[in-house]
C-alpha cells in the first residue's frame, strides 16, 4: 500500500518520503497534512509523511494538532531534511516586476526577511504546498494570480521550463526541518537504538499552580531529557492546553517507562505517540543512576521486600 504526504511531487515532504521509499509508485499526494493522516486513518495509504519540527520556526501545529486529536497513530521513523527555497516564475523578469508571490505558509514564515529586503511590496498568495504554487504557475500562466512562486530547487529537475529569479533565499541557510513517518497502531515498536526519540501529547489535566512543574519531575527525576515541548490549545475552550513533548529516550528504556508510567499516572490521558530512532547520529547519554540495570536492581530489591524476603 502507498504512503501519503503533502504533495504534489516536489515538495519538500516529498524529499522526506524519498529517504525512506524511492518508488513514486508507491507515493499517495494529498493537499494538506490532515488529509495525510486521513488517508492513513481510513485505510487508503499505510502511513503517511507530515512535517513536525522547524529548525527555524519549532513546532508544526497542523501536525502536532492533527496527531493530538482525532484515532491514534504512532510514529515509526523521522528524516531530516536541509530547506533551501528559490524564487521561480515562467520567465525572466526583475524582482520589482513581481507583483504577488505564491508559496506554503511554512515556507513564506522562512523568507520574510528576504522578502521584506528585496520585493517589500509583493502580494503574498498562500499555496497548499511549494510545489502546488510552481505548478500553478505552470498550469495557469498568467491567470494563476501570481508571478512568482517560492518551492524547493528540487522542483528544476522535473520542470526546467520554469527561470529561477533568485536562489538560496531563506532567513538561515541553515534551515532543516524534521519530518515523521505515522502508522496505524499495531506494529511492532521499532526496535530500540540507543539513539531514540519517544513523542507524547500530555493534556494539562488541572489548571491550579504547580501543574507543569508535576510534569517536568516526572522526566527530571528519571534523568529523561525533553527535546522539544510545546503548549497548543485544545480547542475546547480558552486556556484548555495539552503539552506536545519529544524526549530522549525508547518506551523500552526503564526510565522513559518509569517516566511515563508517573506522567499516565497523574494525567490519564496522556498519549503516546511513539518511540523511533533518532535522525542524527549519536548516543543518548545517560547517568548511572538512570540505566535500565539501575533501575531494575531496585526494582528487584523492592521485590523481595515485598515477597518478605
Ligand atoms: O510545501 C512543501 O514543500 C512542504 O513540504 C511543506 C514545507 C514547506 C516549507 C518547509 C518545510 C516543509
Amino acid at each position: 500500500m502507498s504512503i501519503a504526504f503533502l504533495g504534489p511531487a516536489g515538495t519538500f515532504t516529498e524529499s522526506a518520503l524519498r529517504q525512506i521509499e524511492p518508488d513514486p509508485a508507491h507515493h499517495l499526494p494529498v493537499a494538506s497534512v490532515p488529509a495525510a493522516l486521513a488517508a492513513v486513518r481510513d485505510g487508503r495509504a499505510a502511513s503517511a509523511v507530515v512535517p513536525i519540527e522547524n529548525s527555524v520556526e519549532g513546532g508544526v501545529t497542523a501536525t502536532l494538532d492533527a496527531l493530538a486529536e482525532g484515532t491514534e497513530l504512532r510514529i515509526c521513523a523521522e528524516m531530516l531534511v536541509p530547506i533551501r527555497f528559490a524564487l521561480v516564475a515562467l520567465r525572466p523578469m526583475e524582482l520589482a516586476q513581481v507583483r504577488a508571490v505564491a508559496t506554503h505558509s511554512h515556507a513564506w514564515a522562512q523568507v520574510r526577511g528576504w522578502v521584506q529586503e528585496n520585493m517589500p511590496e509583493v502580494e503574498y498568495i498562500p499555496a497548499s504546498s511549494t510545489a502546488a504554487g510552481a505548478l500553478g504557475l505552470l498550469a495557469s500562466g498568467e491567470s494563476a494570480g501570481y508571478d512568482a512562486a517560492i518551492c524547493s530547487p528540487a522542483i528544476l529537475a522535473a520542470h526546467p521550463e520554469l527561470t529561477v529569479l533568485a536562489d538560496d533565499i531563506g532567513d538561515n541557510r541553515a534551515a532543516v526541518t524534521r519530518f515523521v513517518q505515522v502508522a496505524e497502531p499495531g506494529e511492532q515498536l521499532p526496535e530500540r537504538t540507543g539513539s531514540d526519540r519517544t513523542t507524547l501529547v500530555i493534556p494539562l489535566w488541572s489548571d491550579r499552580a504547580g501543574a507543569l512543574l508535576e510534569i517536568l519531575e516526572q522526566f527530571s527525576t528519571r534523568g529523561v531529557n525533553l527535546s522539544r515541548i510545546e503548549s497548543r490549545p485544545t480547542g475546547a475552550s480558552l486556556g484548555d492546553y495539552f503539552f506536545s513533548v519529544d524526549l530522549d529516550g525508547h518506551i523500552l528504556d526503564e526510565r522513559v517507562s518509569e517516566a511515563v508510567v508517573g506522567l499516565r499516572r497523574i494525567c490519564p490521558t496522556t498519549r503516546f505517540l511513539g518511540s523511533y530512532p533518532r535522525a542524527e547520529q549519536g548516543v543518548t547519554e545517560v547517568e548511572g543512576r538512570h540505566t535500565d540495570g539501575a533501575f531494575r536492581q531496585a526494582r528487584d530489591w523492592v521485590q523481595q521486600l515485598r515477597e518478605g524476603r
